[in-house]
């Protein structure tokens, strides 16, 4: 059933709060970024079509020794150069029209107040102690790592080091004291939430991978640096020899923008996550036990996503194979850019990327299917008097006895039933996230309604013919009908595109709504507030062909080394 403001919903339940992962400022955003931002951001326009307070955050995270290295090698201060690359994401956050409604750096004075809050919380409840640290650590992931997490390799001069077998970063042995978390004690509170909320971590397969986890080794977790080796982050409340682990603090963000340590608890328990599979563990192991530890609920869901690869490898801001998104985006358009990221991208598992695809997709989906299909169906050839045509009953009769005075075919009838039916099914695929399957939907009720048309050509209708005009204003109105669906459900994905299509439908703002979703109603015999109106004057194409890439041009570049060792 397609949820609908007023109807199902009940009050307390309308606040939906979407998060994607703050971005580390180490480097400029590329296509995964864009990627994680995009999937949170037809998340909350969904919702928000569907009549939810939702709220939507992204940021930046701009502490640790990464971030330190990195603006020491610029020449430049710690919080400038974070000011500088925060101020990239943000740049193509709003070029790429993500609707964030919250924008957080880790560097800002409400969020240090949050996490010394939730320390101290931690640290009073006895879940915090000073220990000894000894064990495997890698700078780039900022994370420590049990022996069974760590292999053998050579670097690029040949010299033998220890690598994270997971990330394929180099690893060093530490010994230091630091603050350590009582990890350990949550194995089982942690299986419980999981096994009772199968839908906590979305797909199942990283649902599984996190299960999995929980049942090999879980130590408690160092959760401060000493100061003398990290100095660019938050000092632990009450020794300042100390600086709070850049995980602890990120993750706190998400508390941060929900209002902790004050207001937070309306939207708090309206939180989900969007992570890319790279910080699972982060989040659906260390945050949930720091949140059960703090006695704070945990989050609703997790979507997880697999990664964009350049050549099969991970597209990464240290490897260096990464495509400007921005760039991408003025080239295929912002609408093209997100449609194909949302149609290709399968959280489940990685997806290579490579413009040519991107070319041959948005031509054959936007161009030729959804645009073709507009511009036959609002052409002044057929509609010269540009009004949204009339339904004739007698032409496209009820299913049943009536059907064989009218002149559709079986087919359109079929046709009708799956574009009815289309609303359910891309619910269902927008709510698990699934949305390539959701746009394969709508495509395929697009290649059918195309067929409908091609079916009856319209136009060999002779206009002199009173019965053949109200079968070629039948056939109009029911492709109008169906483009106004598509339009509707499109617009999580590509806003400006779907306000476009709905705008030359004469769909006015108000009808814009997933409550609007009511399809066909002249077929059950109710009034059509469409019928007779005139269409919107924009008669330009909706997506424009786009030129095939110069071979060489057109390619991103490979990773520079064979190992995926960092230096
Ligand atoms: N290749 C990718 N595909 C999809 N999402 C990605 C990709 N790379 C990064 N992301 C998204 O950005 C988040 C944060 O990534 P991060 O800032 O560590 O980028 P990165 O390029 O992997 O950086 P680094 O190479 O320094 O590890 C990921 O969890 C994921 O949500």
């Amino acid at each position: 059933m397609v949820r609908r403001l007023g109807t199902d919903i009940p009050t307390e339940d309308r606040n939906y709060y979407i998060t994607t992962p703050i971005f580390y400022v180490n480097a400029s955003p590329h296509i995964g970024h864009l990627y994680s931002a995009v999937t949170a951001d037809y998340l909350h326009r969904y919702k928000l079509l569907q009549g939810f307070n939702s709220r939507f955050a992204t940021g930046t995270d701009e502490h640790g020794l990464k971030i330190q290295q990195a603006a020491d090698a610029a020449g430049q201060d710690p919080l400038s150069f974070c000011t500088k690359v925060s101020e990239r994401f943000k740049h193509l956050f709003k070029s790429c029209h993500i609707s964030y409604t919250d924008y957080i750096r880790t560097t800002e004075e409400r969020h240090r107040c949050a996490v010394e809050h939730f320390w101290t919380v931690l640290q009073s409840k006895g879940f915090i102690y000073k220990g000894n640290y000894e064990g495997w650590y890698s700078t780039q992931d900022e994370s420590f790592l049990t022996p069974s997490q760590v292999g053998d390799a050579k670097d690029s001069s040949g010299k033998e080091i220890k690598i994270s077998l997971e990330s394929g970063h180099k690893v060093e042995w530490m010994i230091e004291e630091n603050y350590m978390f009582r990890l350990s004690e949550f194995r089982s509170r942690l299986q419980e939430w999981l096994e009772g909320n199968p839908r906590a971590v979305q797909p199942e397969r990283f649902h599984h991978a996190v299960l999995q986890w929980l049942q090999e080794d879980l130590p408690d977790l160092s959760v401060s640096r000493q100061r003398s080796r990290l100095q660019w982050g938050i000092p632990v409340p009450g020794d300042l020899d100390q600086t709070i682990y850049v995980w602890l603090d990120a993750l706190v963000n998400y508390l941060t923008v929900a209002g902790y340590p004050d207001t937070h608890s309306q939207w708090w328990r309206a939180a989900h996550h969007v992570v890319g599979k790279d910080i699972l563990k982060f989040h659906a192991i260390y945050w949930p036990a720091f949140l059960l530890a703090a006695d704070l609920p945990l989050p609703q869901t997790i979507h997880v996503h697999s990664h964009w690869t350049v050549g099969g490898k991970k597209m990464s801001k240290s490897l260096g194979n990464v495509v400007d998104p921005l760039e991408r985006s003025q080239r295929f358009t912002i609408d093209g850019m997100r449609y194909f990221l949302l149609r290709q991208g399968v959280p489940d598992t990685d997806c290579d990327y490579d413009d040519d695809k991107v070319v041959k997709l948005l031509n054959a989906e936007l161009t030729d299917s959804l645009g073709g299909l507009l511009n036959r169906c609002t052409a002044p050839s057929l509609n010269p008097a540009q009004v949204y045509p009339h339904f004739c009953s007698d032409s496209f009769p009820s299913q049943g006895t009536e059907a064989h005075k009218g002149r559709a075919v079986d087919e359109d009838y079929h046709m009708l039933d799956a574009v009815r039916a289309l609303p359910a099914v891309v619910e269902q695929h927008y709510e698990s996230v699934h949305v390539y399957k959701a746009l394969e939907a709508i495509n395929r009720c697009v290649r059918q309604t195309n067929g409908f048309v091609q079916r009856h050509t319209p136009w060999k209708l002779g206009s002199g013919d009173g019965r053949d005009q109200l079968w070629l204003d039948t056939i109009l109105h029911v492709s109008l009908e169906c483009l106004r669906m598509y339009g509707t459900l499109l617009q999580p994905i590509v806003p400006e595109m779907a306000d476009k299509l709905l705008s030359r439908l004469g769909v006015k703002p108000e009808e814009k709504s997933w409550a609007a979703l009511d399809f066909l109603v002249k077929y059950q015999g109710k009034d059509c507030p469409f019928e007779g109106r005139a269409l919107g004057p924009d008669t330009g194409v909706l997506f424009n062909r786009l030129e095939r890439p110069n071979a060489e041009k057109g390619k991103p570049k490979k990773a520079k080394k064979a190992t995926k060792v960092k230096s």
